[in-house]
């Protein structure tokens, strides 16, 4: 039994394979995707203090969406930081990036080095408690070209990343992001899978979230 099959039959258990498993890298197992998680990529002091100074540092913003035609707060701040020429439309807001702090290009050259990948801008999001989250969708917007990489970095409370297929809803998977951790996902991931983090009544310690990407034509 694979572990996409012990998954269906145990609901929301992780699907990370048992036989791949390091203290490096973690391989979910997926189908038509690729997503890879390393657990301790930033140790623990580092971790703190990019938390902190990420916190005070970066422009958060209180961006709003429309639901049924009623504006209303995005459930978590924002911000965009990447190269100048660059802009970029999420969920229907239009978004103009900051440009890099030392502290994001710090994070940026270790993920890249990890991925062998190099991106050229970031949305983070501030997950302040339990009442935030963010609800399914995929990273596919048109801007990110086609197949995307994105790389994601989580720092403070230990939030659940929740993934389901889009053609089979039977298929899930699930990690828990950590402190320090690094989530890559590539491939086709983008195109059959939809990702979410849950909102949660569980006493969660505020998250911040950097999804480093590359947008493929400046508008
Ligand atoms: O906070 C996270 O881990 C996920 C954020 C996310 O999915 C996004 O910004 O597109
Ligand atoms: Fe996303």
């Amino acid at each position: 039994m694979n572990a996409i099959q012990g998954n269906l039959l145990s609901g929301f258990d992780s699907v990370i394979d048992e036989s791949l498993k390091s203290d490096e890298k973690e391989v979910l197992s997926m189908s038509d995707a690729d997503v890879i998680f390393y657990r301790n990529f930033f140790n623990q002091q580092e971790s703190d203090e990019l938390f902190q100074t990420l916190f005070n540092e970066i422009k958060w913003r209180q961006d709003r969406m429309k639901i049924y035609g009623k504006e209303v707060n995005l459930p978590r701040k924002t911000a965009w930081y990447g190269d100048r020429d660059k802009s970029y439309t999420f969920s229907g807001i239009h978004l103009q990036p900051e440009p890099w702090t030392p502290t994001l290009l710090q994070v940026k050259e270790k993920v890249e080095e990890i991925a062998k990948f190099r991106f050229n801008s970031v949305l983070l999001n501030l997950y302040r408690d339990g009442n935030d989250g963010i609800s399914w969708h995929t990273d596919a917007e048109a801007e990110l070209g086609k197949n995307p990489v994105i790389g994601s970095v989580s720092f403070g409370g230990t939030r659940r990343f929740m993934f389901r297929h889009k053609d089979n809803k039977d298929l899930k998977a699930e990690i828990e992001l950590t402190h320090g951790s690094f989530l890559l996902m590539a491939g086709t991931t983008q195109h059959f899978w939809q990702h979410q983090i849950p909102k949660t009544s569980k006493k969660v310690q505020p998250r911040i979230n950097l999804t480093f990407r590359v947008i493929a034509h400046s508008l």
